[in-house]
């Protein structure tokens, strides 16, 4: 039988072009990686079932365009989401240095004040690396968001930064309890470091 849902929570993709956003999703949904992902033009969106802390949820989670050419939903797009994935890419810093516009775009458009936030920085796997893990950390720290380096390419990093996301997001008040289909249940909180800038899963 299948597992009881807690509730679907709806989670945006979003940075640069070309920083791996689609790739970190496909790892994500489908463990998979394709050394020549084509770039999205408009919205992707995939789903999958994710169990943290023995809460099962569903997670809707929407892949958009880096290219600002092909973003024409922005409004829609961010409406009701519960959590984002800001994603750079280490061995480009600009797209390191654009984070802000995107956090700026989320304050704009996003519904729920208390949205959850994960930077994510991908390629770690290349060795050309632009932007150091600890000046990372610390604008994350800065713009109380949660933070992990990953590879799409090597599957580091990707499970986990979901993990943490949909953590943080139940633990959060008010931001997911009205999408439940049933109040009844019992959100299972067993002990987790409660530091908002570092991941718990380890990388190798
Ligand atoms: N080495 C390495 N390459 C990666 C990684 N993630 C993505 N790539 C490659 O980077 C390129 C861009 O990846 P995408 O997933 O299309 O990037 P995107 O952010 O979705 O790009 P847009 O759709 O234009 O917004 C592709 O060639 C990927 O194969 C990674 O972790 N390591």
């Amino acid at each position: 039988m299948d597992e009881e849902v807690l509730t679907t929570l709806k989670i945006l993709i979003i940075g640069e072009s070309g920083v791996g956003k689609s790739s970190i999703l496909v790892r994500f949904t489908e463990d998979n990686f394709d050394p020549d992902q084509t770039l999205t033009i408009g919205v992707d969106f995939k789903t999958k079932k994710l169990t943290v802390d023995d809460n099962t949820v569903k997670l809707a989670i929407w892949d958009t365009a880096g290219q600002e050419r092909f973003r024409t939903l922005t409004p829609s797009y961010y409406r009701d989401a519960q959590g984002a994935i800001l994603v750079y890419d280490v061995t480009n810093y600009s797209t390191f240095a654009k984070l802000e516009t995107w956090l700026n775009e989320l304050e704009t458009y996003s519904t729920k004040a208390n949205i959850v936030k994960m930077i994510v920085g991908n390629k770690i796997d290349k060795e050309n690396r632009e932007v150091n893990r600890e000046e990372a950390m610390k604008f994350a720290r800065r713009h109380q968001t949660l933070y992990i380096e990953a590879s799409a390419k090597t599957r580091d990093g990707v499970q986990c930064a979901f993990e943490e996301l949909v953590h943080k997001i139940i633990q959060t008040p008010g931001l997911w309890e009205s999408f439940a289909l049933n109040g009844n249940f019992q959100v299972d909180n067993k002990d987790h470091p409660s530091d908002s800038s570092s991941c718990y899963c380890s990388l190798t």
